[in-house]
């Protein structure tokens, strides 16, 4: 659930309207549709965890699969305290219909496990990771569903799975998961992926507006995974960062703000302090409502909601995180003119590089950086181009542009295996 909200984020009812108004522009049969909205496979699993002080301790995971009509299962694993089984659902749900967009052979899935790793020795989450991966063992695989990272999530969690897995297999098994170290079959160019792509298609976006990333000033909230990379490579291309946050807050100074003094920042004190990056301390609400030229929220679900749209000052908003956008602020921020680059588009170089991690694992090639590195601006910008055309043809948002190309993908794969009605 977002803090900035008073009542709880409906993650799944949220996915399913987005389903919805795409499927108003397609010719779907009602029984299809239902098929869609509804997931495969949810698996509940409650399990016990040694503690350092020896007590133990029981845990609660989900892995739940959406949709593999056109590949294995693929999506991340988060472990966060507020996680529940509705928003890993529409996670899973938004996994399928990213896939599509960016038209790599996964479906969707995601996982999650309730917990608090930040109040967690390294070895209980260490114990927590193996003990959940034997839980959920005869549902994943390299055929079947392929976990990656997610928040709270990386590399490590990764090795973790992968090790446990291959030895209840008997056998090394890199392919199980993405976003491995790179000294355990991990790809080049995994970990910054998503941050990558999200500046890719915020380069697409800016175009489309008659304007280019140099000199545009940039808000990014999470300085994670997604967040600490994008802000790289948006300095990279020109713009200024001139806000970033974490859960804790954020740090502002309309000059700019150093992405590599900031991170260093994060790592020494584990926050975003404003007098070590010589920026003004604002709350994370504030930043949502900064007077900058882009926007990227790169954290959690539902910040953006009926409550604060109208607020939102930036032109344009590219979604780094999953569904920070609810269905009611989409119409605020559609009203208002701010063009908002979905989720399932903007954040998709993270499972495109996933994808290319697998087929590099399942091959065992290895590719070079410059290779990663083109395929996944080939990729992305294919997709902005095919959404970026769907949104003028049909004058309907980037979301639903995105939301038409990947649910028609699925249901055309559906139709075509044959397998319904
Ligand atoms: N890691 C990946 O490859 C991908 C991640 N995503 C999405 O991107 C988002 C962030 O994921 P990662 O960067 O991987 O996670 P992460 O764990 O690396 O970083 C999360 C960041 O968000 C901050 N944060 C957490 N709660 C917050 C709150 N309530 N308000 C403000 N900041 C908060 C944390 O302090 C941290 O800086 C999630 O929505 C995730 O589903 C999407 C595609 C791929
Ligand atoms: O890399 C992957 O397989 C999935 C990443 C992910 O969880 C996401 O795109 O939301």
């Amino acid at each position: 659930m977002s803090p900035s909200q008073s009542t709880p984020l409906d993650s799944y009812a949220m996915a399913c309207r987005q389903l919805d108004d795409a499927a108003a522009h397609l010719d779907i049969d009602p029984g299809l549709l239902e098929r869609l909205r509804l997931t495969e496979r949810e698996v509940t699993v409650n399990f016990p965890v040694k503690m350092d002080d020896g007590t133990l301790k029981m845990f609660t995971g989900y892995r739940v699969q959406h949709n593999d009509v056109r590949g294995p299962f693929k999506g991340g694993l988060r472990y966060h305290p507020d996680t529940d089984l509705g928003e890993v659902r529409a996670l899973a749900m938004w996994m399928t219909w990213k896939a599509a967009v960016v038209n790599i052979p996964f479906g969707g899935a995601k996982g999650s496990v309730q917990c608090n790793p930040k109040k967690m020795s390294r070895g209980e989450v260490e114990r927590l990771t193996r003990r959940f991966t034997w839980s959920i063992a005869s549902i994943i695989g390299p055929e079947r569903d392929i976990p990656a990272p997610d928040v709270y999530t990386g590399p490590q969690e990764m090795a973790w799975i992968m090790d446990t897995y291959s030895m209840i297999k008997g056998q090394t098994t890199p392919g199980v998961v993405t976003g491995k170290p790179l000294e355990l079959g991990g790809s080049l160019g995994r970990f910054e992926a998503t941050g990558r792509g999200v500046v890719i298609a915020a380069a697409r976006a800016a175009r489309h507006l008659g304007r280019e990333l140099e000199n545009m000033t940039v808000a990014i909230q999470g300085s994670g995974n997604v967040g600490g990379v994008a802000a790289r490579y948006f300095e990279r291309a020109g713009a200024k960062v001139v806000a970033m946050s974490d859960s804790g807050g954020g740090v502002y100074n309309p000059q700019g703000v150093s992405s590599a003094k900031a991170l260093a920042c994060k790592n020494q004190y584990s926050c975003l302090l404003g007098r070590e990056v010589a920026a003004e301390d604002i709350s994370n609400e504030e930043l949502l409502e900064l007077k900058v030229d882009l926007l990227a929220p790169c954290a959690m679900e539902g910040v953006l909601t009926e409550a604060n749209a109208a607020k939102v000052r930036a032109g344009l908003v590219v979604e780094g995180a999953n569904g920070p956008t609810t269905p009611e602020a989409d119409a605020i921020l559609a009203d208002k003119g701010v063009l908002v680059v979905p989720d399932i588009l903007a954040n998709a170089g993270g499972v495109t590089v996933s994808y290319f991690e697998w087929v590099q694992n399942l091959q065992n090639l290895l590719w070079s950086e410059e290779q990663i590195g083109q395929r996944l601006e080939e990729i992305m910008g294919k997709a902005m181009d095919e959404v970026l055309a769907i949104a003028g043809e049909k004058k309907v948002s980037l979301r639903t542009a995105a939301m038409i190309l990947g649910v028609n993908r699925v249901a055309e794969a559906t139709k075509l295996r044959g397998i319904y009605p």
